[in-house]
């Protein structure tokens, strides 16, 4: 797992490590500094053209000491200090006056020279507006420099990308590599400035781990290698029933393919029995292409007893693909969030028949807390939160964890970087796996169906991180082989078996 910050909450840990563990300001700096050389230094040569366009903040003094540590293996770059220079910070001046006592020129108007690498260090975390006048000229010059060939460098965050929100305050440097200070900020990898960071690499510069004494920081992410300690698992003298049965309530009449595609998954992500409910118009098409569920299929209203049997019998219900906003759907809706307790997973036309009917919304109030995970995309989330686009995409984090919170649901929503909320508070889960080309008609089956598999034996956050982690690299995967365009929501399902198989074999492996 790995912590990512807003700007207060890294300024918070710069703090920590200053005040209460005493590490001078001017050794992180020169740890940052090192960082940034560590990271190009593959690429110098006493023939290299660097420019390193500083500003009057500690991002900008990173700038500076990189120029001193780049100076004492005999390169040379050229600097620029932008802004006033009577307003420098701290440890900011201190790095001028060591480059002055060391006879290191240092400018304050960019020249044009050509330069084989630009090193941005103009504004850092701590950038609070729009970027205008010098600096605007400044973050321009750079970006002509990447657009005429110059390797751009970005120290812990290209300037004119929002920390918090990924957002372009008024303009911003287009950075190849973005080396990030001690840990990812959610600018990082939020769009558009995801975009602009290039490839981007956190580096450690020895600020200790402050989060442990129980605040923890907004966000967390998982890599590949944390997956091997979450997934569950797999009881060698386990039967079907102990991999969890899941009820499946999916596709009307013409959707047969959502219950298919969600149905498959759920069994190929490792849950033990699969039934499900159905329009009786895809029984044939189930029965043929997945023989191993068990089916009900219903003709005009679904018998409630049969419905109700099938409830009691589920570990877990996942609801909602595919099956119309029609009274018959409606009618499962108020069914499944009736009996409040069992585990369910509600997606798609579930999600537009909560936000449409208010009984439904009152059940799934008085649902037992976190019992249920939503995995609405952003026009679903929208209208279940009643809320315009434009508001929604102001801060998704705030609206997510705000409507878990009412609602007492986990929710994962879906988007180009897919965040899951939990109505405890909890550190929202932001995830960093998938690509463009999973913004294909029934992608979201697939993910509905993952989380629904683990479920079964994972705690409900835990299954919808992990699902929306390991469905976003299953579509990487997908996403090789296929390319994005031409990439199918059943390329990805086939992926996450061969992504399950291959973790199956580490484990294996290990013991
Ligand atoms: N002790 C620390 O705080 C450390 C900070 N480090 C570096 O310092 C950065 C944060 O430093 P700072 O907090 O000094 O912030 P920055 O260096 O990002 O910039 C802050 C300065 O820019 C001004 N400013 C903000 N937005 C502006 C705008 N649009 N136009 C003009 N001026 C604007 C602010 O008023 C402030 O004077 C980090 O990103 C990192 O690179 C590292 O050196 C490690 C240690
Ligand atoms: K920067």
């Amino acid at each position: 797992m790995e912590y990512i910050v807003t700007s207060k909450e890294m300024r918070e840990c710069d703090m920590t490590a200053i005040k209460d563990c005493g590490i001078p300001a001017m050794v992180l700096m020169e740890r940052a500094a090192l960082s940034v050389f560590s990271e190009i230094e593959a690429f110098l040569s006493e023939t290299i053209r660097i420019a390193i366009f500083a500003g009057c903040g500690n991002n900008g003094g990173d700038g500076l000491a990189l120029a001193r540590l780049l100076a004492e293996k005999g390169i040379h770059a050229d600097i620029f200090l932008i802004g006033n220079t009577e307003k420098l910070s701290m440890e900011c001046g201190s790095q001028l006056s060591i480059l002055k006592q060391l006879g290191i020129t240092v400018n304050s108007k960019s020249a044009k020279a050509e330069y084989d690498m630009v090193v941005d260090c103009l504004f850092g975390t701590g950038l609070t507006r729009e970027i205008t006048g010098i600096y605007e000229e400044a973050v321009r010059a750079i970006n002509c420099y990447g657009e005429k060939g110059s390797r751009v460098i970005a120290v812990d965050i290209p300037s004119g990308v929002c920390a918090d929100s990924g957002k372009i305050l008024g303009c911003a440097v287009k950075a190849e590599l973005t080396v990030a200070l001690q840990y990812g900020k959610a600018g990082h990898y939020l769009y558009p400035g995801k975009m602009l960071c290039g490839h981007t690499v956190v580096h450690n510069i020895g600020i200790p781990e402050s989060f442990k004494s129980g605040k923890e920081p907004s966000f967390f992410s998982y890599r590949e290698e944390d997956i091997h300690g979450i997934l569950p698992e797999r009881a060698a003298f386990g039967n079907k029933g102990t991999f969890g049965r899941i009820l499946l309530v999916a596709g009307s009449r013409d959707m047969a393919g959502a219950a298919l595609l969600c149905g498959k998954t759920i069994l190929r992500s490792g849950a033990g029995m699969l039934k499900i409910i159905t329009a009786a118009e895809n029984r044939d098409l189930i029965l043929r292409e997945l023989p191993e569920a068990m089916i009900y299929t219903y003709e005009g209203k679904p018998e409630e007893e049969k419905v109700r049997q099938s409830i009691a019998w589920a570990d877990v219900i996942v609801a909602g693909c595919g099956i119309s906003t029609d009274e018959n759907a409606e009618l499962l809706m108020e069914m499944i969030l009736e009996q409040g307790e069992k585990r369910a997973v509600i997606d798609a036309d579930g999600l537009n028949l909560i936000a449409r009917e208010g009984s439904l919304q009152e059940k799934l109030l008085k649902y037992q807390k976190g019992r249920v995970i939503l995995t609405p995309h952003p026009g679903e989330f929208i209208r279940l939160a009643g809320i315009s686009m434009n508001t929604y995409k102001e801060n998704p984090a705030f609206y997510l964890k705000k409507l878990a919170k009412e609602y007492g649901c986990v929710i994962a929503g879906k988007d180009a970087v897919t965040l899951v909320a939990s109505p405890d508070e909890r550190m929202v889960y932001l995830n960093r796996t998938g690509n463009d080309g999973m913004a294909t008609a029934g992608s979201g089956d697939v993910l509905a169906g993952v989380i629904g598999a683990l479920s079964a034996s994972l705690e409900y956050f835990q299954a919808a991180c992990c699902g929306v982690f390991l469905h976003g690299l299953a579509g990487d995967m997908a996403a090789e082989k296929q390319g994005k365009r031409g990439m199918l929501a059943s390329d990805i399902s086939a992926e996450l078996k061969e992504l399950l198989k291959e973790e199956t074999a580490e484990r294996e492996k290990r013991i």
